[in-house]
Order: structure tokens, then C-alpha cells, then sequence
């Protein structure tokens, strides 16, 4: 088992955010399905986007990489339809990757098997599922589980989907119907939960020359026999990875946040107004967001449209005065664990006190936390959160499996120790 110890350190200085995984996933996506060359500039090779990228050459189209500093521009030359080279996915422990690409293996007739690992291969697809049973697209599963078999192809019409599960399964479909000859429409049948996901489909969709109706987030609708076209694309900086800085400004010294769009779509922008609300000192100076040490507070938070910053938003509440109330949070049980259970279990390892119910924590703040030994579930985002609350423990914090922050983030631990922090592996 791979563990890693934290002596408990205020952080303090300036780091480069990662680009947005999310908005990775769908630059490749459609790059890869426009005729031509495209290049899509600033990328790292996390195991989610390097998932995506195997997925897409499976539908034989080539990649180049070539190094810029840190991270990577990507060429990729794309045939403006699905071929298929290769008819089994692994898609990692990636959700965007499998729920993306399934609806592109559906483009062509012949079978492919889509496998993963750890809790993905659990994590629900009935949303598919439902819908191919409708539509006459025959698959096959294992007791609901990964691996799973389908055969389109997929033909443009109406597709209900629930809101509420998922947004993934929304993308998946958007990336394909505009292709398909005739109109399309996507109704959504409850309210939708992760909103700012599908506007990041819309818009890099958008990029790519691919328009789309969104009718007040009730449906989609969408013209067919479209085309992407190739271009140049540049990554932004991701939030959901800038959420844990931020939050070590507050909870330490002086953190600036660089490469961060200040008019991003990302729904995880919203970690600003919600550090502000409790009483976080973030400012913002040209291109950067700096955050300080400051006297925060409990407050109510909603994080249906905002799920990933759940894991950091606890860390930053029980370390606050007083409550903090996390509510709408059910979705957080299907992601790469149990997330509720995860970061209650371990915070209150450290000595926190936080209370896991049905759909939402609530975490009554303490100054400080005692430390200990704790575990990630496998999880990147409560591997991350719980080194982000080793700034404001007494003694060490050891993080068992601490490595899938891979998942979307190697060089966090890097950054951790450019910031000032003090870890051996
Ligand atoms: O579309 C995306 O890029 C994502 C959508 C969200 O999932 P849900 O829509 O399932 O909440 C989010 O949790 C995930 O990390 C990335
Ligand atoms: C839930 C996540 O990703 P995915 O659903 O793509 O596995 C995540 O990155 O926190």
C-alpha cells in the first residue's frame, strides 16, 4: 500500500492550476470526431484523460503530443466518423470517459465492450440503459456491471433523460446526435443536477462548430447532419483543482492561484462565492485569484450543481466557527466512492466532527484538528482534501493510498511541496 506522511505546514506562494479535466475530455472528443487537424493546447496525462485519449484512437483516430513545459499540446487528426480499430475501452476508473464514449461506439454496427476498474465498474448507467431498451440498441452487462457490450448504431429522435443521476449521459449525447441524419431532441424529465457540466458541452461543442438549442435546460434540441470542424482549442485551468489552493490560502498563508479563466463556465467557479460567503479573504489580481488567511464560518451550502468541491468544502467547514450544513449531496455516493461516507469517516479520524446523513453532512467546526492515519478510498478528490486538512492538525497526517491523485491531478503532492509543504512518500 502506498502511503504518504504530511507534517502539518501553512502553505504559501504561487501555483500554476492544471488544466480542466472536464474540458479535456471534450476537446478530445471533438477533435477526434472533426475531418482534419486539430490542436488542442495545454493538457496533462491524468489516468482519466489518458482513458479518454486510448478510447478515441480506438475509433481510429491518430494523436501527436508534443511537450510545453509543464503540460502538452496534442495533435490530433481526427476522420469525421467513427472507425473502429479496436473494439474494447478501458475506460480506468473514469466515469466522463465510459458515459462519453458509449454513445460513439453506438455510431457504427459492430460490437464493443467498454471494461474499467475499481468503483467504476458500479457506477450507474441505467440512464442508458433505459433509453437503448427503448430504442431497440442491443447490449449486454454483467449483473449491471461493467463489462459492458453494445452494438448500434444509434439513430437520431427524441431521447428522455433524467436529470438527476447524471449530466454525463447528457454529454454523451450530445457529442453524437447533431452527427446522426435528422433532427434530434433531449428532454429532460427532472430537474438538472450539474448544470454548468452541460454548459461546458454546449460551449466547447460550440468551438467545434456544433450548435445547439438549450430551451432553459428542459430540452435540447438539435439539428442534424452536422459537422465539427477542426481547430485550435486552449484549456483553461480547472476549478475543481483550483478549490483545493484556495482553500490552503485560507486555511494557511497567502496562496495565487495562476491560469484560471476569470469568466469561466466551469459550475466549480462557484467555489469563489462560496469561500467568500464563509467569510474566506479571496481576491483578485490580473489573471489570478489569491486567497488569505482568514476567519471563516459555517454556512448552508448546496452542491447539487457543484458536487466535486464537496470533499474540500467539508475540510474548510470543520475548520470553521461554527455549523455548516452541506445539503443536496446525494450524487456524491456514486462517484469514485462514497464521498459522504469517505470524507466524514476520515475527517473525524483527524478529530473533526462531521455528521453524515442521507443526502448532505453537516460539520460542526473546530481551530484545529489532531491528526492521524487515514485512508483515500481510492478517491483523488478525499485524497486531496484530507492533505489540505493536514495545514491545520497538531501532529502528522498519514494518507494511505494516496496515489490516485493521478485520477486527475500527478503533480498535486509536487505543488504541495512547491507551496512550502513537507511530505515523505
Ligand atoms: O461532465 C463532467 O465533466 C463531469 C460531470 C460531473 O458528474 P455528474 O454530472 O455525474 O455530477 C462531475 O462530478 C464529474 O467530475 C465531471
Ligand atoms: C467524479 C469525477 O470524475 P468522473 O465522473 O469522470 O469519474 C471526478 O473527477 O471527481
Amino acid at each position: 500500500m502506498n502511503s504518504i506522511k504530511i507534517i502539518p505546514r501553512k502553505l504559501k506562494g504561487v501555483v500554476d492550476i492544471p488544466p480542466s479535466k472536464s474540458i479535456s475530455h471534450r476537446a478530445i472528443i471533438c477533435a477526434g470526431l472533426s475531418e482534419g487537424k486539430s490542436i488542442i493546447e495545454n493538457m496533462i496525462f491524468s489516468d482519466d484523460i489518458s482513458a479518454t485519449i486510448e478510447g478515441i484512437k480506438s475509433f481510429g483516430v491518430d494523436l501527436e503530443f508534443k511537450k510545453a513545459k509543464e503540460t502538452y499540446d496534442v495533435l490530433v487528426n481526427g476522420k469525421g466518423k467513427v472507425d473502429l480499430i479496436n473494439d474494447i475501452i478501458d475506460c480506468r476508473e473514469s466515469g466522463s470517459t465510459l458515459r462519453f464514449l458509449i454513445p460513439i461506439a453506438l455510431m457504427q454496427n459492430k460490437e464493443v465492450t467498454f471494461v474499467g476498474r475499481g468503483k467504476l465498474c458500479e457506477r450507474p448507467l441505467d440512464v442508458y440503459y433505459k433509453l437503448f431498451k427503448q430504442k431497440g440498441i442491443e447490449f449486454r452487462n454483467e449483473n449491471g456491471r461493467l463489462p459492458l457490450k453494445v452494438k448500434g448504431p444509434i439513430m437520431s429522435g427524441t431521447y428522455e433523460v433524467e436529470g438527476n443521476i447524471s449530466s454525463q449521459f447528457i454529454t454523451g449525447l450530445l457529442f453524437v446526435l447533431p452527427l446522426l441524419d435528422g433532427d434530434s431532441k433531449i428532454i429532460i424529465t427532472t430537474n438538472l443536477e450539474s448544470k454548468g457540466y452541460v454548459d461546458l458541452t454546449l460551449d466547447v461543442l460550440k468551438s467545434f462548430g456544433i450548435e445547439i438549442v438549450n430551451d432553459n435546460y428542459r430540452q435540447f434540441l438539435i439539428k442534424g447532419n452536422q459537422r465539427y470542424k477542426a481547430t485550435h482549442f486552449k484549456v483553461e485551468g480547472d476549478y475543481s483543482q483550483a478549490a483545493f489552493w484556495l482553500t490552503a490560502g485560507v486555511l494557511g498563508e497567502e496562496v495565487v492561484c495562476r491560469n484560471l479563466n476569470l469568466n469561466s463556465l466551469q459550475g466549480d467557479r462557484v467555489i469563489i462565492d462560496i469561500i467568500k460567503a464563509m467569510g474566506g479573504n479571496i481576491t483578485i489580481e490580473g489573471q489570478s485569484l489569491i486567497s488569505n488567511t482568514s476567519n471563516s464560518k459555517g454556512i448552508v451550502v448546496d452542491v447539487s450543481q457543484c458536487p466535486d468541491l464537496t470533499p474540500i468544502i467539508t475540510v474548510l467547514a470543520a475548520l470553521s466557527n461554527g455549523t455548516t450544513r452541506i445539503v443536496n449531496a446525494r450524487r456524491l455516493r456514486i462517484k469514485e466512492s462514497d464521498r459522504l461516507k469517505a470524507i466524514a469517516t476520515e475527517l473525524n479520524k483527524l478529530g473533526a466532527e462531521v455528521l453524515e446523513f442521507e443526502d448532505g453532512l453537516v460539520i460542526n467546526g473546530k481551530e484545529m484538528l489532531d491528526g492521524g492515519v487515514v485512508d483515500s478510498w481510492n478517491d483523488h478528490r478525499i485524497a486531496m482534501a484530507l492533505a489540505i486538512a493536514s495545514i491545520r492538525c497538531k501532529k502528522p497526517v498519514i494518507i494511505q493510498n494516496y496515489d490516485c491523485v493521478k485520477k486527475s491531478y500527478p503533480n498535486f503532492f509536487e505543488h504541495f511541496k512547491e507551496l512550502g509543504g513537507e511530505v515523505y512518500e
